[in-house]
């Protein structure tokens, strides 16, 4: 039996909805005499590798999962290397570039700045409204590093959930992606015809606020039980809306503590390969949009666990924005001010909002651009690339690097891979094979000095499952800090024994669901401490073994 989602027009509502039809198996002679699941499975591959580009696998897989969703994700679980790069980064990216061009079906709801007043009613024409439990929730305003996207940004929340499913073992009725349409500044976007979202301008922050406001009071309404994972929302407003309702519902954003987390682990775990003290470590992140931030607010644990303090934690982290290294007293980065909302200025300096926790407070130098110039002061024996500027990171940076440091870590995260502030081989080579390498989208292994490296992908798709299942499993109130960043740790210990004598950063993709598995386990410890669940709950009792096996048991196989 599967489940099959299909639009219809409302006549009496003037909309379009959706209904939930279940497919039953087919009745004798409506399918052909010799078929078996096994082999149409391999069927499906075959007509997959048939397809030449990503993007036609993209479309060939969206109208698999629409056929027969069991079938889609056991294909997913078999074939996890090569279906997660079509389904999510890169591929993703085109699909949303393109969604205009090659939408067919609807896979989540669209809820747009004309429905004010109404969210309610929208969320609720969801067919399966009973059951969300994991919403991912876009404006489209920053697509991964592809910008305004608008309506246009649906594929980023679907593929998300696609991996929940996949990595987590969330129920694919249990999953609600969402649009939310407030217009897009994207000028190709409002002059083409095709365009699915509404032909307007962003609106200014009062209208924005209302309507977020609205937005998530009817979603705790609706859907009590939901999760949110807010995604891909432009730096201001990904800062502030987490900060706004991160009590008012169980919420987090996944690229400012996804990717915080995320690269927290992997960070742990290079260390463990670089003959360098801990708190030697020097770290400067190429790009100071929301990840970056995030990246740097959750790193500060790498060096507090040894016991140092926020301070002298923070001194060990440099930020370079798109007009050079950050500084207290720079002169141009009042205009920080201009995309802030005003409850995260600061006053007292030039630098405002998040960025200023991390800008130098002693540099006297002049402002200094040239990135290769910065890693020549700084010395960082770590670079973090968030900036999607793609090739920021030039074989002569890459060399200064490997004048600081034995073995440089270098983590060019920017997505999609054509962003990549370098490649892998551009890493191993200008580093004579020391660089301790991981990106946001994925890249093949190579080979060099006859041994075969393989790439790590600091991607927070190794946390977010995670963290979701053991949040929505303990019914959590609210998502904090806490089950984040043990989230981070955990990943940090989940590589094995092969995994390590290989120098990996992060486990292999084909154990995902086993290691989201254990990261709910403490997630949901995490939740318990920080009392953010129901005291009276079963888990508090069972001991983490058991908990375990119960956490594995609520998880979906196809
Ligand atoms: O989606 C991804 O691959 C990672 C991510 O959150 C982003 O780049 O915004
Ligand atoms: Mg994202």
């Amino acid at each position: 039996m599967s489940i099959v989602l299909t639009p219809y027009w409302s006549p009496d509502e003037g909309i379009q909805k959706l209904k939930i039809e279940a497919r039953a198996p087919a009745a004798p002679g409506l399918a052909p005499p010799v078929f078996s699941t096994k082999a149409q499975l391999d069927r499906t591959l075959l007509q997959l590798r048939s397809r030449t580009s990503p993007i036609e696998k993209y479309t060939f897989l969206a109208q698999a999962k629409q056929a027969d969703v069991e079938a889609f994700y056991k294909l997913c679980l078999e074939y996890m290397p090569e279906i997660i790069p079509i389904i999510y980064t890169p591929t993703v990216g085109d699909a949303c570039l393109q969604y205009s061009k090659i939408y067919r079906n609807p896979e989540g709801l669209f809820i747009s700045l004309k429905d004010k007043g109404r969210i309610g009613n929208i969320l609720r024409n969801w067919p399966l409204a009973n059951e969300a439990r994991i919403s991912v929730v876009t404006d489209g305003s920053r697509i991964l590093g592809l910008g305004d996207l608008g309506a246009n940004g649906m594929p980023i929340a679907v593929g998300k959930l696609s991996l929940y499913v996949a990595c987590a073992g969330i129920r694919p009725s249990s999953t609600l992606p969402i649009t939310l349409d407030l217009g897009t500044d994207n000028s190709s976007n409002l002059s083409d015809p095709l365009y699915l979202g509404l032909r307007q301008r962003r609106p200014l922050d009062a209208e924005y606020d209302a309507f977020m406001d609205e937005f998530i009071t009817e979603m705790g309404r609706v859907h009590p039980k939901v999760l949110v994972q807010f995604e891909d929302f432009s730096t201001d407003h990904a800062f502030s809306y987490l900060e706004r309702f991160r009590n008012r519902l169980p919420l987090f954003n996944d690229d400012i503590q996804g990717t915080g987390a995320v690269v927290l682990a992997g960070l742990l775990s290079a260390a463990r390969l670089v003959p360098i003290p801990r708190n030697e470590h020097r770290i400067l992140l190429f790009g100071a949009g929301s990840a970056s931030v995030g990246v740097a607010k959750q790193l500060m644990s790498f060096f507090t666990i040894t016991g140092v303090s926020e301070e002298a934690a923070r001194s060990q982290i440099w930020l370079v924005d798109s007009k050079g290294l950050v500084y207290v007293g720079r002169e141009e980065v009042a205009d920080y001010k201009m995309c802030m909302p005003p409850f995260l200025w600061r006053g007292g300096s030039h630098l405002t909002g998040y960025v200023i926790d991390f800008a130098r407070r002693h540099y006297t130098g002049v402002p200094m651009k040239d990135l290769t110039e910065i890693v020549k002061y700084v010395k960082p024996t770590v670079l973090l690339g968030l900036s999607t500027i793609a090739g920021a990171f030039t074989p002569e940076v890459i060399r200064q690097m490997s004048q600081n440091t034995p073995r440089p870590i270098i983590f060019p995260l920017s997505n999609p891979v054509q962003l990549s502030e370098c490649t892998f081989t551009e890493a191993l080579i200008h580093s004579n094979g020391t660089a301790i390498f991981a990106s946001g989208s994925p890249f093949g292994s190579e080979v060099i000095g006859g041994v075969r490296r393989e790439p790590g992908q600091g991607n927070n798709m190794y946390i977010f499952p995670g963290l979701g299942l053991g949040a929505i499993l303990c019914r959590a109130k609210s998502v904090t800090d806490s089950m984040v960043q043990t989230a981070a740790f955990r990943l940090a210990g989940s590589l094995s024994w092969d995994e390590r004598a290989l120098e990996l950063v992060y486990p292999r993709i084909e154990r995902i669901r086993e290691i989201s598995a254990h990261i709910a386990v403490k997630v949901i410890r995490a939740a318990q401490q920080a009392v953010c669940i129901d005291n009276s709950t079963d888990l508090k009792r069972m001991n983490d073994t058991i908990l375990l096996e119960f956490v594995k048991g609520k998880m979906w196989n196809p």
